[in-house]
């Protein structure tokens, strides 16, 4: 065995390393798409099963052949206490999902006295009923005619009039927002109603009659703004009653047209679900039957590869990774190695990526002008919203694959244009949001309808250090006016004792194994008090299984920051931060990190059920002041389980496979690089160094 540095901690020798280097590598020839990607299922929570369950009823589709399979999905989802939750091992459910739940099962034909349903419906009683859920859930009841429209937050389509200059006009939105709030305001002036029939009503949720049941929202301070647009619902609600509107005519049938324009090739809209299935919606009430293309290509886009097979339940993905996840499987495999020659699997990746960049009109070019199109977007149909991190990966994916070919006239081009793009996309202060550039607009957060999550696109600390590290590897350093605003935007963020937050990987641990890395590829000292004060914290709440973990509650409490079990996920970002660091003093902490990496990898990959994605980091601006209240509305662990989270099944396979390999060299234990000629994973007879709860 050769083991070169000898440490205090149990030894990771190079042959155990070179073994799960390898067998992480077979594991993604045996899971590579024929088409040359890697995707991995990206779980989310029973809303996505729900709300179509209830679009079906709306639409009238009734032969859908998955729908039993997707009611089987909402089943297999409910938990002991009755409710559903929005990530795993909530420490409570969430209302909203689970009232969506109960519609929707009660929409398919349980009974209300199904022993799942009367749980469920405690459960909702237990949490403060109906009244507590979000405007999202009100608008789905309003739809199947469970809770009156005049009490839903009003929308006017008349927003598409406004010009991009002008306050509270849709580009103003976050990109999902936006896709999501041009359907519905169709919806909230129609007011169409389609109840379900009468043995599935939910009278049993109105425990005290309809009439006698209290629809405002739960009170939460309101500041001016939010009272000026309770004026303006006031008005808006008026005007609707008015006989005849002015322009709204024009301006429905203009949301239309943006609809349809905006509908990908795939058949959904901005890679999401909110504005799939609120279009189809829409669309629909507008006379659009289920046979117009429009509709017909939207409802196949709910069919593979957006919904996936789990424990006898067809599940419905909210988005989908192949872009992302095909990045970041062409870096592992770069960083352990591989090459074009010797891994066959990593040509047929490079072409398909580079057949997805996006070299055609987006909505961010109505803010961002004299700038080409070059991005990538998350999803493969996306054309429409290319997003910055994943054109940043992109950009370090490429000028590593550039390395490596004789002929770089494609690649080249590629990356000139995404550079463009991307330096377009500097926010003021320096950073990068996701999709656009100084979304920033505060009022439109104020507007009732705005509960659901984020609704601003402002920029992040993890997706601009993942922008400098791409800058890096251009040729850019530190004196670069464009990296030096970066970097200081970076710096305002640290947090006093060290991490940096994670706006869309949970949390502390993503947020400071975004930007270790990446001060270490723009040339930082990282000997410098701050990046060591991060580095420490890393250190400080490693797990004493070796790894690292971090639960979705640290978005709602900040004692959580930086613990829960340890994940192969998190591990690797742990890890990769603290090879950036480069520093003996971490040596020990590494070596421990691979040591957990390896003794819990199986057949080549890892377990990993929790979430360690991020959509949406909690409800609403603000929040986070007044967790308190929320308990004592809501009930026990229930201000600790809310947001959008999101399990992205890939992480958990090419973050340590990365953090391996980086580690590795840094280590210098490299036996041999990558071996591609080996492709079994039955090669290697692995025996786990020690047991260890893992996953
Ligand atoms: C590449 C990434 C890791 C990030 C960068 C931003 C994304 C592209 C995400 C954008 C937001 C959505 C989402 C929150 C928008 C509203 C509807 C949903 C809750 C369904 C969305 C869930 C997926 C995102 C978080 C995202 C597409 C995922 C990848 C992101």
């Amino acid at each position: 065995m050769n083991v070169i540095r000898q440490l205090n901690s149990e030894a990771v020798t190079a042959d155990g390393l070179d073994d799960g280097i390898q067998r992480a590598i077979d594991w993604l020839a045996d899971n590579q798409e024929k088409e040359g990607f890697w995707v991995g299922m990206l779980e989310s929570n029973s809303c996505i099963e729900a709300e179509w369950i209830l679009a079906m009823h709306l639409l009238g589709v009734k032969d859908d052949p998955k729908y039993d399979k997707v009611v089987q999905a909402i089943l297999n989802e409910q938990r002991e206490d009755g409710s559903w939750a929005v990530y795993y091992q909530a420490p409570a459910g969430d209302i909203n999902a689970t009232v969506e739940a109960y519609a929707a099962l009660r929409a398919a034909g349980f009974k209300a006295d199904d022993v799942r349903l009367a749980k469920a419906r405690n459960w909702i009683f237990q949490h403060g009923g109906l009244r507590q859920v979000r405007v999202f859930t009100r608008y789905w009841l309003a739809l199947i005619g469970e809770w009156p429209w005049e009490e839903t937050p009003a929308l006017a389509p008349e927003m598409i009039y406004l010009p991009s200059w002008c306050p509270l006009n849709i580009y103003d939105f976050a990109c999902w927002a936006r896709a999501t709030l041009v359907p519905l305001t169709i919806l909230s002036v129609r007011r169409p109603v389609k109840p379900l029939p009468p043995a599935s009503r939910l009278d049993e949720l109105f425990p005290g009659g309809r009439e006698n049941t209290d629809y405002s929202f739960p009170d939460t301070e309101k500041g001016l703004a939010e009272r000026f647009f309770l004026v303006v619902d006031w008005f808006l609600k008026k005007y609707s009653r008015l006989p005849v509107q002015f322009g709204r005519e024009k301006a429905i049938s203009l949301c239309l047209e943006w609809i349809v324009r905006h509908q990908d090739y795939d058949g959904g809209w901005g890679g999401i679900q909110p504005p799939l299935i609120y279009s189809l919606v829409a669309l629909n009430v507008e006379g659009y039957a289920l046979t117009h293309p429009v509709i017909s290509k939207g409802l196949d886009a709910f069919n593979p590869p957006w919904a996936y097979e789990k424990n006898g339940g067809t599940y419905l993905q909210c988005s989908e990774s192949p872009v992302w996840d095909t990045l970041f499987t062409l870096l592992a495999l770069f960083e352990s190695g591989c090459t074009f020659e010797g891994t066959p699997m990593m040509r047929p990746a490079l072409d398909w990526i580079l057949g997805k960049q996006i070299t055609r009109w987006g909505d961010w070019q109505v803010k961002v002008r004299g700038v080409r199109p070059g991005g990538w977007a998350f999803e493969r149909a996306n054309t429409a919203y290319p997003d910055v991190d994943d054109t940043a990966l992109a950009l370090v994916v490429l000028s590593e694959a550039r390395r490596h070919l004789e002929d770089t006239a494609a690649v080249d081009a590629a990356l000139e244009r995404a550079e463009e793009w991307i330096l377009g996309l500097q926010c003021k202060n320096g950073g990068w949001a996701a999709f656009d550039r100084d979304n920033n607009s505060v009022i439109v957060t104020k507007i009732p309808f705005c509960d659901f999550g984020e609704v601003l696109d402002p920029p992040s600390v993890d997706v601009t250090a993942h922008v400098v590290e791409a800058l890096a590897t251009l040729g850019r350093d530190m004196h670069d006016p464009v990296v030096a605003k970066a970097l200081r935007y970076i710096r305002s963020e640290q947090e006093p004792e060290g991490s940096w937050f994670g706006r869309w990987g949970v949390n502390h641990i993503y947020g400071t194994g975004a930007v270790l890395p990446a001060l270490a590829a723009i040339g930082e000292d990282m000997r410098a008090p701050y990046v060591r004060r991060a580095a420490d914290w890393l250190v400080a709440h490693q797990n004493a299984d070796g790894g690292w973990g971090e639960s979705c509650a640290s978005y709602m409490d900040d004692s959580q920051r930086g613990r829960g079990p340890s994940t192969a996920s998190q591990t690797g970002w742990a890890l990769m931060a603290l090879v950036a660091v480069a520093s003996p003093d971490y040596d020990g902490a590494i070596r421990r990190g691979l040591d957990y990496l390896l003794s819990c990898q199986k057949a080549g990959t890892w377990d990993e059920p929790q979430y360690t994605g991020t959509g949406f980091p909690g409800y609403g601006v603000g929040e986070r002041t007044n967790l308190k209240e929320i308990g004592a509305t809501l009930g026990q662990g229930c201000e600790l389980a809310r947001g959008f989270m999101l399990n992205y099944n890939m992480y958990r396979h090419y973050f340590p496979l990365i953090a391996m390999a980086r580690a590795r060299r840094y280590l210098g234990l490299a036996v041999q690089p990558c071996r591609p000629e080996l492709t079994a994973a039955a090669e290697f007879d692995f025996e786990p160094l020690r047991g260890r709860a893992c996953g």
